[in-house]
């Protein structure tokens, strides 16, 4: 795996009026690696995401992407460049099949509805959905959703894909599977960040894992490290780590 940087934030801080969202907040992550965020509600995590991905511009710092600023750009423009995401609140298009909802972001791409078409079947099919490709979007289960916002990510060619919270409200066997679906994603090469609070889905990625509370990073190590930290116990867990 290359070594070169593939995202990073460097003092990228968001205010709404007096509230700091998120404060500060410098890392950095090299191509391949994968990385989870956990922190108590309200802690800045999706902001986060939203700065990284463009949905909000900071209101200080930067974000670097493959070496270049790409603060100033627009979240279409950070898609471009390979930065994909899913959203907490579903954007899948309900009165759509699973296929038209790939097929858009693979036309973006590609411009011609033939190539678009197969391109989104070849996504489905990496994501365990392909036999669902005509099912309208509304009717998929959770879980398949899920799932299908991932497709719509990887349809606009990501590097850097950013999942937040995609197995919330998911049984152990889809938490197990979606799982699965991340860990082949990253073996693929993708650069993945993953907001979760499910931390035994923090631990089963085994890789990277920051803690942020009131939008500034209070840890960041291994899961074993990370959740056996006191400030990290008392500030996220308020108990004992599991
Ligand atoms: N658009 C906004 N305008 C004003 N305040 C906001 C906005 N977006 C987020 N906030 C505030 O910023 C803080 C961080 O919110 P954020 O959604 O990033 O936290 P989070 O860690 O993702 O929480 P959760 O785990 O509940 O999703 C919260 O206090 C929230 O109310």
């Amino acid at each position: 795996m290359s070594d070169a940087t593939a995202l990073a934030a460097e003092n990228l801080t968001k205010r709404f009026g007096g509230l700091t969202a998120v404060g500060g907040l410098n890392f950095s992550l090299r191509r391949g690696d994968l990385l989870s965020i956990i922190g108590p509600n309200g802690a800045g995590k999706t902001t986060l995401f939203n700065l990284l991905t463009g949905q909000h511009p900071p209101s200080d710092g930067r974000v670097i992407h493959e070496g270049r600023d790409i603060s100033a750009l627009a979240p279409e423009q950070r898609a471009r460049l390979g930065l994909g995401r899913t959203f907490q609140i579903s954007k899948t298009l309900t009165s759509m099949t699973a296929l038209e909802n790939v097929m858009i972001g693979a036309f973006l791409h590609r411009g011609k509805l033939a190539a678009a078409a197969e391109h989104a079947m070849h996504i489905l099919d990496r994501v365990g959905l392909a036999r669902r490709a005509s099912v309208r979007a509304g009717t998929l289960t959770l879980s398949e959703r899920r799932r299908l916002e991932i497709a719509r990510a990887l349809a606009l060619d990501c590097s850097v894909l950013l999942l937040d919270e995609v197995m919330a409200g998911l049984n152990q066997r889809e938490v197990d599977d979606v799982i699965g679906l991340v860990r082949q994603l990253h073996a693929e090469g993708l650069t993945v960040l993953v907001i979760e609070h499910n931390l035994k889905v923090v631990r089963a990625f085994e890789n990277r894992v920051i803690v942020m509370d009131f939008g500034r990073m209070i840890a960041d190590g291994t899961p074993d490290k990370v959740l056996s930290d006191p400030q990290v116990v008392e500030a996220y867990l308020g108990k004992k780590a599991e």
